[in-house]
Protein backbone atom coordinates (compact mmCIF):
# COMPACT_ATOMS: atom_id res chain seq x y z
CA UNK A 1 0.00 0.00 0.00
CA UNK A 2 1.28 3.21 -1.16
CA UNK A 3 1.78 5.92 1.62
CA UNK A 4 0.10 8.70 -1.51
CA UNK A 5 -3.73 9.95 -0.37
CA UNK A 6 -4.28 9.85 3.07
CA UNK A 7 -5.66 12.17 4.88
CA UNK A 8 -5.75 11.73 8.64
CA UNK A 9 -7.25 15.01 9.69
CA UNK A 10 -11.09 15.85 10.59
CA UNK A 11 -13.20 14.05 12.37
CA UNK A 12 -17.08 13.67 11.56
CA UNK A 13 -19.28 15.29 14.48
CA UNK A 14 -21.28 12.28 15.36
CA UNK A 15 -21.82 8.53 14.83
CA UNK A 16 -25.42 9.28 13.22
CA UNK A 17 -27.43 6.40 11.69
CA UNK A 18 -28.52 5.27 14.82
CA UNK A 19 -25.27 3.24 15.22
CA UNK A 20 -24.81 3.68 18.29
CA UNK A 21 -25.21 1.22 21.50
CA UNK A 22 -28.28 1.67 23.13
CA UNK A 23 -26.85 1.83 26.20
CA UNK A 24 -24.38 4.74 25.05
CA UNK A 25 -25.28 8.53 26.28
CA UNK A 26 -22.50 10.50 24.10
CA UNK A 27 -20.36 10.00 21.20
CA UNK A 28 -16.85 10.16 21.82
CA UNK A 29 -15.56 13.16 20.13
CA UNK A 30 -12.10 12.75 19.58
CA UNK A 31 -9.83 15.64 19.00
CA UNK A 32 -9.12 15.46 15.23
CA UNK A 33 -5.78 13.61 14.74
CA UNK A 34 -2.82 15.10 13.99
CA UNK A 35 -1.13 14.62 10.65
CA UNK A 36 1.03 11.45 10.59
CA UNK A 37 4.49 10.97 8.84
CA UNK A 38 4.07 8.77 6.68
CA UNK A 39 7.76 7.06 4.42
CA UNK A 40 7.21 4.91 1.10
CA UNK A 41 9.71 2.53 2.98
CA UNK A 42 9.30 -0.45 3.36
CA UNK A 43 11.44 -3.43 5.45
CA UNK A 44 11.54 -7.00 4.59
CA UNK A 45 10.24 -9.19 7.35
CA UNK A 46 12.16 -12.07 6.20
CA UNK A 47 15.81 -10.51 7.29
CA UNK A 48 17.39 -11.93 10.17
CA UNK A 49 17.28 -8.70 12.94
CA UNK A 50 21.10 -7.97 12.74
CA UNK A 51 20.46 -7.39 9.24
CA UNK A 52 17.17 -5.89 9.66
CA UNK A 53 18.47 -3.24 12.26
CA UNK A 54 19.92 -0.81 9.86
CA UNK A 55 16.63 -0.60 8.07
CA UNK A 56 14.37 -0.10 11.07
CA UNK A 57 17.02 2.85 12.88
CA UNK A 58 16.78 4.40 9.48
CA UNK A 59 12.91 4.57 8.90
CA UNK A 60 12.84 5.71 12.70
CA UNK A 61 14.77 8.84 11.65
CA UNK A 62 12.82 9.43 8.94
CA UNK A 63 9.78 9.05 11.06
CA UNK A 64 10.28 10.55 14.25
CA UNK A 65 11.57 13.89 14.13
CA UNK A 66 13.51 14.04 17.60
CA UNK A 67 15.31 10.78 16.43
CA UNK A 68 16.10 12.25 12.82
CA UNK A 69 19.75 13.20 14.25
CA UNK A 70 21.13 10.53 16.75
CA UNK A 71 23.92 8.42 15.35
CA UNK A 72 22.60 4.84 14.73
CA UNK A 73 25.14 3.66 17.94
CA UNK A 74 22.40 5.20 20.13
CA UNK A 75 19.83 2.64 19.03
CA UNK A 76 19.12 -0.31 20.43
CA UNK A 77 16.77 -2.85 19.15
CA UNK A 78 14.95 -6.09 20.09
CA UNK A 79 12.11 -8.41 19.30
CA UNK A 80 9.03 -8.05 21.25
CA UNK A 81 6.70 -10.85 19.77
CA UNK A 82 6.79 -12.91 16.48
CA UNK A 83 2.65 -12.62 17.18
CA UNK A 84 0.69 -14.70 14.77
CA UNK A 85 0.61 -12.18 12.47
CA UNK A 86 3.00 -9.66 12.30
CA UNK A 87 6.97 -8.93 13.84
CA UNK A 88 6.71 -6.23 16.85
CA UNK A 89 10.55 -4.73 17.37
CA UNK A 90 11.04 -2.45 20.52
CA UNK A 91 13.27 0.45 18.95
CA UNK A 92 15.15 2.51 22.28
CA UNK A 93 17.54 5.03 22.24
CA UNK A 94 19.49 6.35 24.92
CA UNK A 95 19.19 10.22 25.19
CA UNK A 96 22.47 12.58 26.38
CA UNK A 97 19.86 12.98 29.20
CA UNK A 98 20.58 9.30 30.03
CA UNK A 99 16.53 8.68 29.80
CA UNK A 100 15.86 5.96 27.51
CA UNK A 101 12.81 6.67 25.17
CA UNK A 102 11.29 3.82 22.77
CA UNK A 103 9.14 3.31 20.55
CA UNK A 104 7.24 -0.42 18.74
CA UNK A 105 7.68 -1.02 14.96
CA UNK A 106 5.22 -3.37 13.59
CA UNK A 107 5.85 -5.28 9.95
CA UNK A 108 3.09 -6.54 8.64
CA UNK A 109 3.19 -10.50 8.45
CA UNK A 110 2.93 -11.83 4.34
CA UNK A 111 -0.14 -12.64 3.16
CA UNK A 112 -1.93 -11.10 6.28
CA UNK A 113 -3.83 -8.64 3.46
CA UNK A 114 -5.85 -11.70 2.57
CA UNK A 115 -7.70 -11.49 6.24
CA UNK A 116 -6.88 -8.25 7.46
CA UNK A 117 -7.98 -4.65 5.43
CA UNK A 118 -5.23 -2.36 6.25
CA UNK A 119 -7.00 0.91 4.91
CA UNK A 120 -9.76 0.10 7.23
CA UNK A 121 -7.40 -0.30 10.08
CA UNK A 122 -5.22 2.87 9.30
CA UNK A 123 -8.33 4.70 8.83
CA UNK A 124 -9.34 3.66 12.32
CA UNK A 125 -6.23 4.22 14.51
CA UNK A 126 -5.63 7.74 14.71
CA UNK A 127 -9.29 8.00 15.95
CA UNK A 128 -9.04 5.47 18.42
CA UNK A 129 -5.78 6.73 19.41
CA UNK A 130 -7.21 10.32 19.94
CA UNK A 131 -9.72 8.61 21.72
CA UNK A 132 -7.14 7.33 24.24
CA UNK A 133 -7.46 4.21 22.84
CA UNK A 134 -4.06 2.12 22.48
CA UNK A 135 -0.57 2.80 21.00
CA UNK A 136 -0.08 5.86 20.07
CA UNK A 137 0.28 6.35 16.57
CA UNK A 138 3.88 8.06 15.50
CA UNK A 139 4.46 7.09 11.68
CA UNK A 140 3.18 4.85 8.94
CA UNK A 141 5.51 3.16 5.68
CA UNK A 142 4.83 0.88 3.05
CA UNK A 143 4.36 -2.29 5.24
CA UNK A 144 3.94 -1.68 8.76
CA UNK A 145 3.74 1.22 11.17
CA UNK A 146 5.62 2.73 14.32
CA UNK A 147 3.87 3.28 17.38
CA UNK A 148 4.56 4.32 21.31
CA UNK A 149 5.97 1.63 23.27
CA UNK A 150 3.36 0.64 26.41
CA UNK A 151 4.64 0.11 29.44
CA UNK A 152 2.06 -2.38 30.38
CA UNK A 153 2.07 -6.26 31.03
CA UNK A 154 0.31 -8.46 28.85
CA UNK A 155 -3.22 -9.73 29.98
CA UNK A 156 -3.14 -13.77 30.41
CA UNK A 157 -6.54 -15.62 29.92
CA UNK A 158 -7.22 -16.45 33.56
CA UNK A 159 -6.52 -12.12 34.56
CA UNK A 160 -8.99 -11.32 31.61
CA UNK A 161 -11.52 -13.78 33.76
CA UNK A 162 -10.64 -12.18 37.02
CA UNK A 163 -14.17 -9.99 38.39
CA UNK A 164 -12.56 -6.86 38.88
CA UNK A 165 -11.04 -7.24 35.41
CA UNK A 166 -13.86 -8.35 33.60
CA UNK A 167 -15.16 -5.41 34.47
CA UNK A 168 -12.87 -3.05 33.75
CA UNK A 169 -12.89 -4.08 30.71
CA UNK A 170 -16.56 -4.14 30.43
CA UNK A 171 -16.20 -0.20 31.43
CA UNK A 172 -13.39 0.21 29.03
CA UNK A 173 -15.62 -1.65 25.69
CA UNK A 174 -18.31 0.85 26.51
CA UNK A 175 -16.20 3.58 26.21
CA UNK A 176 -14.34 2.18 22.85
CA UNK A 177 -17.99 1.75 21.81
CA UNK A 178 -18.28 5.30 21.77
CA UNK A 179 -15.48 6.21 19.29
CA UNK A 180 -16.85 7.57 16.09
CA UNK A 181 -14.93 6.63 13.07
CA UNK A 182 -15.64 8.71 10.06
CA UNK A 183 -17.26 7.27 7.08
CA UNK A 184 -19.49 4.33 6.26
CA UNK A 185 -21.41 3.02 9.41
CA UNK A 186 -22.31 -0.09 8.09
CA UNK A 187 -21.99 -3.52 9.90
CA UNK A 188 -19.37 -5.42 8.01
CA UNK A 189 -19.59 -8.67 9.85
CA UNK A 190 -21.45 -11.09 7.46
CA UNK A 191 -19.57 -9.37 4.68
CA UNK A 192 -16.34 -10.60 6.02
CA UNK A 193 -17.56 -13.89 7.10
CA UNK A 194 -18.52 -14.37 3.30
CA UNK A 195 -15.80 -12.77 1.91
CA UNK A 196 -13.86 -15.46 3.64
CA UNK A 197 -16.38 -18.45 2.56
CA UNK A 198 -15.68 -17.50 -0.60
CA UNK A 199 -11.50 -17.59 -0.54
CA UNK A 200 -12.25 -20.32 1.78
CA UNK A 201 -13.79 -22.87 -0.38
CA UNK A 202 -11.77 -22.54 -3.04
CA UNK A 203 -8.56 -23.27 -2.00
CA UNK A 204 -6.23 -26.38 -3.00
CA UNK A 205 -3.43 -27.83 -0.92
CA UNK A 206 -0.40 -29.78 -2.40
CA UNK A 207 -0.10 -31.54 0.46
CA UNK A 208 -2.33 -34.93 0.04
CA UNK A 209 -3.17 -35.19 3.84
CA UNK A 210 -4.09 -31.46 4.27
CA UNK A 211 -5.98 -31.78 0.72
CA UNK A 212 -7.82 -34.77 2.22
CA UNK A 213 -9.07 -33.41 5.17
CA UNK A 214 -10.36 -29.89 3.48
CA UNK A 215 -12.39 -32.13 1.38
CA UNK A 216 -14.55 -33.37 3.91
CA UNK A 217 -15.39 -29.65 4.79
CA UNK A 218 -19.03 -29.09 3.47
CA UNK A 219 -19.10 -25.18 2.17
CA UNK A 220 -22.72 -25.85 0.89
CA UNK A 221 -24.06 -26.60 4.81
CA UNK A 222 -21.71 -23.68 6.20
CA UNK A 223 -23.43 -21.18 3.94
CA UNK A 224 -26.80 -22.54 4.77
CA UNK A 225 -25.61 -21.81 8.70
CA UNK A 226 -24.55 -18.60 8.28
CA UNK A 227 -27.66 -17.10 6.12
CA UNK A 228 -29.61 -19.00 8.91
CA UNK A 229 -27.76 -17.31 11.43
CA UNK A 230 -27.37 -14.18 9.39
CA UNK A 231 -31.25 -13.82 8.87
CA UNK A 232 -32.25 -14.82 12.82
CA UNK A 233 -29.82 -12.13 13.97
CA UNK A 234 -30.82 -9.32 12.04
CA UNK A 235 -34.54 -9.87 13.83
CA UNK A 236 -32.47 -8.49 16.87
CA UNK A 237 -31.30 -4.80 15.22
CA UNK A 238 -28.70 -5.25 17.48
CA UNK A 239 -27.01 -2.05 17.73
CA UNK A 240 -23.54 -0.98 15.16
CA UNK A 241 -20.35 0.10 17.10
CA UNK A 242 -17.05 0.12 16.07
CA UNK A 243 -15.89 -2.96 17.42
CA UNK A 244 -12.65 -4.06 18.44
CA UNK A 245 -13.62 -7.82 16.66
CA UNK A 246 -10.28 -9.37 18.78
CA UNK A 247 -10.22 -9.00 22.27
CA UNK A 248 -8.30 -11.70 23.09
CA UNK A 249 -6.13 -11.64 26.07
CA UNK A 250 -2.96 -11.09 24.13
CA UNK A 251 -4.71 -7.59 22.86
CA UNK A 252 -5.30 -6.15 26.46
CA UNK A 253 -2.37 -4.75 28.60
CA UNK A 254 -2.72 -3.61 32.00
CA UNK A 255 -0.14 -0.76 33.98
CA UNK A 256 -0.90 -2.38 38.00
CA UNK A 257 0.72 1.26 39.07
CA UNK A 258 -1.44 3.32 37.22
CA UNK A 259 -4.66 0.72 37.05
CA UNK A 260 -4.59 1.72 33.37
CA UNK A 261 -5.78 -1.05 30.98
CA UNK A 262 -4.85 -0.97 27.38
CA UNK A 263 -6.73 -2.35 23.84
CA UNK A 264 -4.07 -3.13 21.53
CA UNK A 265 -4.30 -4.44 17.99
CA UNK A 266 -6.61 -2.55 16.61
CA UNK A 267 -6.38 -5.17 12.82
CA UNK A 268 -9.63 -6.64 12.80
CA UNK A 269 -11.66 -3.38 14.03
CA UNK A 270 -14.70 -2.35 12.03
CA UNK A 271 -18.04 -1.49 12.59
CA UNK A 272 -20.12 -4.61 13.62
CA UNK A 273 -22.80 -5.57 16.12
CA UNK A 274 -21.76 -4.64 20.12
CA UNK A 275 -23.12 -8.23 20.81
CA UNK A 276 -20.72 -9.71 18.81
CA UNK A 277 -17.29 -7.87 19.97
CA UNK A 278 -18.71 -9.18 23.50
CA UNK A 279 -19.37 -12.67 22.18
CA UNK A 280 -15.68 -12.62 20.72
CA UNK A 281 -14.18 -11.19 24.13
CA UNK A 282 -16.35 -14.51 25.95
CA UNK A 283 -14.94 -16.82 23.39
CA UNK A 284 -11.25 -16.11 24.60
CA UNK A 285 -12.30 -17.13 28.08
CA UNK A 286 -11.34 -20.88 26.36
CA UNK A 287 -7.08 -19.48 26.61
CA UNK A 288 -4.40 -21.10 24.83
CA UNK A 289 -5.67 -24.47 25.61
CA UNK A 290 -9.05 -23.34 23.51
CA UNK A 291 -11.60 -25.25 26.51
CA UNK A 292 -14.58 -23.91 25.50
CA UNK A 293 -16.15 -25.26 29.01
CA UNK A 294 -14.12 -21.48 30.50
CA UNK A 295 -16.94 -19.58 28.48
CA UNK A 296 -18.71 -17.55 31.10
CA UNK A 297 -21.98 -18.72 32.84
CA UNK A 298 -24.79 -16.60 32.76
CA UNK A 299 -24.06 -14.87 36.21
CA UNK A 300 -20.60 -13.96 35.25
CA UNK A 301 -21.95 -12.66 31.83
CA UNK A 302 -24.31 -10.57 33.54
CA UNK A 303 -21.63 -9.54 35.73
CA UNK A 304 -19.69 -7.86 32.83
CA UNK A 305 -23.01 -6.54 30.85
CA UNK A 306 -23.94 -4.44 33.89
CA UNK A 307 -20.58 -2.79 33.40
CA UNK A 308 -20.83 -2.43 30.08
CA UNK A 309 -24.00 -0.91 30.15
CA UNK A 310 -24.05 1.07 32.96
CA UNK A 311 -20.47 1.96 33.72
CA UNK A 312 -21.43 4.01 36.82
CA UNK A 313 -24.68 2.38 38.19
CA UNK A 314 -24.00 -1.51 37.53
CA UNK A 315 -26.37 -2.02 40.22
CA UNK A 316 -29.26 -0.37 38.04
CA UNK A 317 -29.17 -2.19 34.93
CA UNK A 318 -32.66 -3.09 33.97
CA UNK A 319 -33.36 -7.29 33.97
CA UNK A 320 -34.54 -6.69 30.03
CA UNK A 321 -31.91 -5.31 28.84
CA UNK A 322 -29.44 -7.29 30.57
CA UNK A 323 -31.61 -9.94 29.13
CA UNK A 324 -31.59 -8.37 25.61
CA UNK A 325 -28.14 -8.45 25.80
CA UNK A 326 -27.79 -12.18 26.95
CA UNK A 327 -29.75 -12.79 23.78
CA UNK A 328 -27.59 -10.69 21.59
CA UNK A 329 -23.93 -12.06 22.44
CA UNK A 330 -25.05 -15.33 22.49
CA UNK A 331 -26.45 -15.47 18.99
CA UNK A 332 -23.30 -13.69 17.90
CA UNK A 333 -20.83 -16.58 19.83
CA UNK A 334 -21.68 -18.46 16.54
CA UNK A 335 -20.89 -15.79 14.54
CA UNK A 336 -17.71 -15.66 16.15
CA UNK A 337 -16.54 -19.25 15.96
CA UNK A 338 -17.77 -19.26 12.20
CA UNK A 339 -15.19 -16.41 11.50
CA UNK A 340 -12.51 -17.37 12.98
CA UNK A 341 -12.83 -21.17 11.99
CA UNK A 342 -12.77 -19.56 8.00
CA UNK A 343 -9.60 -17.32 8.89
CA UNK A 344 -8.22 -20.38 10.01
CA UNK A 345 -9.01 -21.79 6.70
CA UNK A 346 -7.36 -19.37 4.72
CA UNK A 347 -4.74 -19.54 7.09
CA UNK A 348 -4.20 -22.71 6.45
CA UNK A 349 -3.26 -22.18 2.71
CA UNK A 350 -1.14 -18.83 3.07
CA UNK A 351 0.23 -18.41 6.62
CA UNK A 352 4.15 -19.17 7.01
CA UNK A 353 3.68 -20.11 10.44
CA UNK A 354 4.14 -23.32 11.06
CA UNK A 355 0.74 -23.92 12.98
CA UNK A 356 -2.12 -26.83 12.63
CA UNK A 357 -4.94 -24.06 11.22
CA UNK A 358 -6.84 -26.62 9.47
CA UNK A 359 -6.98 -28.29 13.30
CA UNK A 360 -7.83 -25.16 14.36
CA UNK A 361 -11.20 -24.86 12.11
CA UNK A 362 -12.39 -28.17 12.54
CA UNK A 363 -11.96 -27.06 16.80
CA UNK A 364 -13.70 -23.48 15.90
CA UNK A 365 -16.44 -25.18 13.85
CA UNK A 366 -16.89 -28.13 16.02
CA UNK A 367 -17.87 -25.67 19.02
CA UNK A 368 -20.11 -23.54 16.56
CA UNK A 369 -21.87 -27.14 15.95
CA UNK A 370 -22.17 -28.09 19.37
CA UNK A 371 -23.59 -24.60 20.53
CA UNK A 372 -25.38 -24.12 17.76
CA UNK A 373 -29.38 -25.81 18.70
CA UNK A 374 -29.23 -24.01 22.73
CA UNK A 375 -28.39 -20.58 20.88
CA UNK A 376 -30.68 -20.79 17.86
CA UNK A 377 -33.44 -21.67 20.61
CA UNK A 378 -32.23 -19.14 22.76
CA UNK A 379 -32.76 -16.55 19.79
CA UNK A 380 -36.51 -17.96 18.85
CA UNK A 381 -37.54 -17.97 22.21
CA UNK A 382 -36.85 -14.21 22.98
CA UNK A 383 -38.10 -13.24 19.83
CA UNK A 384 -41.85 -15.22 19.77
CA UNK A 385 -41.27 -13.56 23.48
CA UNK A 386 -41.41 -10.58 21.59
CA UNK A 387 -44.08 -10.77 19.19
CA UNK A 388 -46.34 -11.93 22.02
CA UNK A 389 -45.69 -9.43 24.76
N1 LIG B 1 2.64 -0.76 21.66
C1 LIG B 1 3.05 -1.81 22.37
N2 LIG B 1 3.84 -1.62 23.44
C2 LIG B 1 4.31 -2.69 24.16
N3 LIG B 1 4.01 -3.97 23.88
C3 LIG B 1 3.20 -4.23 22.85
C4 LIG B 1 2.68 -3.16 22.03
N4 LIG B 1 1.92 -3.71 21.06
C5 LIG B 1 1.96 -5.04 21.26
N5 LIG B 1 2.72 -5.37 22.34
C6 LIG B 1 3.00 -6.75 22.85
O1 LIG B 1 3.21 -7.59 21.74
C7 LIG B 1 2.23 -8.67 21.73
C8 LIG B 1 1.79 -8.95 20.31
O2 LIG B 1 1.21 -7.77 19.79
P1 LIG B 1 0.05 -7.79 18.74
O3 LIG B 1 -1.10 -8.58 19.27
O4 LIG B 1 -0.23 -6.40 18.39
O5 LIG B 1 0.76 -8.55 17.55
P2 LIG B 1 0.17 -9.49 16.48
O6 LIG B 1 1.26 -9.82 15.56
O7 LIG B 1 -1.04 -8.87 15.90
O8 LIG B 1 -0.19 -10.76 17.31
P3 LIG B 1 -1.43 -11.68 17.15
O9 LIG B 1 -1.61 -11.91 15.70
O10 LIG B 1 -0.98 -12.86 17.93
O11 LIG B 1 -2.58 -10.92 17.78
C9 LIG B 1 1.11 -8.18 22.64
O12 LIG B 1 0.45 -9.27 23.23
C10 LIG B 1 1.84 -7.34 23.65
O13 LIG B 1 2.41 -8.18 24.63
Amino acid sequence: MGSEGRSWSGVGAAAGSGAEAKATTAVVSAAAPAEIPTSSASVDISMPLPEMSPHIIRLCKELLQGWSSLDSSCFSIETVSGGITNLLLKVSVKEDTGNESSVTVRLYGPNTDLVIDRKRELQAIPYLSAAGFGARLLGIFENGVVQSFINARTLSPADMREPRIAAEIARELHRFHQVDIPGSKEPQLWNDIFKFLKKASALKFEDTTKQERYETISFREIQDEVKELKDLSDLLHAPVVYAHNDLLSGNLMLNDLEAKLYFIDFEYGSYSYRGYDIANHFNEYAGFDCDYNLYPDKDVQYHFFRNYLQPDRPNEVQAHDLEALYVETNTFRLASHIYWALWALIQAKVSPIDFDYLGYFFLRYGECKKQMDSCLSLVQSFLSGLRNG
